[in-house]
């Protein structure tokens, strides 16, 4: 079994470089950090060197990428996807540069999602300088569809150190690597793709000012604000450039000991599953059922 340590990196293809870049900084928050590789734009929300890439080109997620424990890990792994059957590519220099890392392989999982591990993910000594006072915390966690969650989870549980925290139905796997709820979600989807990439925030103020500055600014909010049951976190879903989904959150649990949690099973078909402040406001079936006050009998 291969034990991802960490997310590292979004690389999204992107035909408006220029467009993705704005929003991503001014709009999102996040810090633009030089880069001297044409048609290649990194942005960062926290110690890694980045988390974020856009390449000119076709628009679209060209990989997600993840952390091992270091160069014999990354061997170990290497190895383990072969025998499981898997191409694996092993990146070059200047694509290793590219990413951050110290060196990467890169393979598909069954779905297409095109997945990459890195032996060390750079960090920087900078202080994190945000564009926009946004409050964002940390790259979060990156969530993929595919059309069966339940063989994503298999592929994710068994070749990897995934545990599920949670379900939504057949919908939504919700994955973690480590104490938290979920550092990898897989959202149920016709093809392979990037459902969304989640920035944290660190307070409730921080979101819904950013929730009005999106509003302010017309960008399309595609959920929340609202608190998802699975996580605990209060959530914003809106749309970027080129169709790219981002989430700020703020909060969400901790799984400290694994043998004390048992995975929850939300009913897809229930709006509180997604959100629990879209539960029922109206009388409970008690109240309802309650018998109608009997007229006093005329005399
Ligand atoms: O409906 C599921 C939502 C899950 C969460 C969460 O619980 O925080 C996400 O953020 C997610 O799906 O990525
Ligand atoms: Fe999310």
């Amino acid at each position: 079994m291969i034990t991802l340590t960490d997310i590292a990196y979004v690389r999204s293809g992107v035909e408006d470089l220029q467009g993705a870049v704005r929003f991503a900084s001014e709009i999102v928050g996040l810090e633009v950090v030089d880069s001297d590789e044409p048609g290649v734009a990194h942005l960062r929300a926290d110690a890694r060197g980045h988390c974020l890439t856009f390449v000119q080109g076709r628009s679209g997620v060209i990989s997600s990428g993840f952390t091992v424990a270091g160069p014999e890990a990354l061997a170990e792994a290497e190895t383990e996807l072969e025998k499981q059957g898997l191409l694996v590519e092993r990146g070059d220099r200047a694509g290793a540069r590219s990413r951050g890392v110290s060196e990467y392989i890169a393979f598909d999982d069954p779905f297409g999602n095109r997945v990459e591990l890195a032996a060390a993910q750079f960090r920087s000594a900078d202080p994190v300088r945000l564009t926009r006072g946004a409050g964002i915390t940390e790259f979060g966690h990156l969530c993929l569809d595919a059309p069966d969650v339940h063989e994503a989870y298999r592929f994710w549980s068994t070749t990897f150190n995934a545990r599920v925290s949670d379900w939504v139905g057949d919908g939504a796997c919700l994955m973690r690597i480590d104490p938290v709820h979920h550092k990898l979600a897989v959202f149920r989807g016709e093809e392979a793709a990037l459902c969304h990439i989640n920035f944290q925030v660190d307070s409730l103020d921080d979101l819904m000012r950013n929730w009005h500055f999106l509003v302010d600014q017309g960008v399309e909010i595609v959920m929340g604000p609202g608190r998802h049951p699975t996580s605990g976190s209060v959530f914003l879903y809106f749309r970027g450039p080129e169709n790219l989904t981002y989430e700020y959150a703020v909060g969400g649990r901790l799984i400290e000991d694994d043998s004390a949690w048992t995975p929850r099973v939300f009913d897809l078909e229930q709006p509180s599953s997604i959100d629990m402040w879209r539960g029922p406001v109206a009388p409970t079936t008690r109240q309802r059922q309650l018998p109608q006050t009997v007229p006093a009998a005329t005399s």
